[in-house]
């Protein structure tokens, strides 16, 4: 039996103010931080040990990663950063408020661009400031490869190469893995675990700071998958991340 943690990032300033965030590199909130406080102290509580971790290049999953090694003594862990755990690329919408959004477009419409699988959100320009050719941390990835607005189908093409080539063989030789991401990102790793269809992943939500334990056979195959701490704790905070873009 193997074990893998994954954990959503806590609270962010863009996700306390509804903004629709992708690619864009905000911080946590101090809720955020003590959300991640609160996630190491379950993993500690229960015996929880890792040795090696995978990250983003968006301090937000960062943050939360140092908060959780730091809490249990295990900033000395190797840590591999990637773009391919970044949070999907929310486009055009980034910086835009969900509900606002909701109300000049619709409910149907701001659901489909969050969750449905292959619809992407409207694209950023190429000349947009924002695009992620200007930025350095991307300068090691080729341009063409970098998104203007992905769908999900697009972070799951983008996300699988890691763990097919990085994650799946440190599971499978035992190493204990945690996995500090986005909600997306991580419902892209989900969604090819469970073997979910384009259909059934448009009802996962996953929620901030909460460890998301996956117990896998040889083979990788999850056997159960349960969060720590309350599950109507979990349930509910799942749902309110459905409920942001109430109009
Ligand atoms: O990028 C964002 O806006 C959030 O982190 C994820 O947003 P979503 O739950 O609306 O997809």
């Amino acid at each position: 039996m193997h074990r893998l943690v994954l954990v959503r990032h806590g609270q962010s300033e863009w996700n306390l103010e509804n903004r629709f965030t992708g690619w864009t590199d905000v911080s946590l909130t101090p809720e955020g931080a003590a959300e991640a406080g609160r996630g190491a102290m379950l993993l500690q509580e229960q015996g929880f040990a890792f040795d090696i971790c995978y990250t983003s290049l968006l301090k937000r999953a960062i943050e939360t990663l140092w908060i959780i090694q730091r809490e249990m003594d295990l900033m000395w862990l190797p840590t591999r950063k990637s773009w391919r755990l970044n949070e999907r690329h929310y486009g055009a919408l980034q910086g835009l408020n969900k509900a606002e959004t909701a109300r000049k477009y619709g409910d149907d419409q701001v659901f489909t661009w969050r969750r449905s699988y292959d619809v992407p959100p409207p694209a950023l320009d190429a000349d947009d400031p924002r695009h992620p050719s200007r930025d350095p941390r991307y300068a090691d990835v080729p341009v063409s490869v970098l998104p203007s607005s992905e769908s999900l189908a697009l972070t799951v093409d983008r996300v699988l190469p890691l763990w097919h080539d990085q994650m799946a063989p440190d599971v499978m030789a035992s190493r204990r893995v945690l996995v500090v991401a986005h909600g997306n990102s991580l419902r892209a790793l989900v969604k090819y675990l469970d073997g979910l269809s384009s259909e059934e992943i448009m009802g996962l939500n996953i929620p901030t700071g909460i460890p998301l334990v996956y117990e896998l056979d040889d083979a990788l195959v999850p056997v159960r998958h349960y969060y720590l701490g309350d599950p109507e704790a979990a349930a509910r905070a799942a749902q309110a991340v459905a409920n942001q873009a109430k109009g």
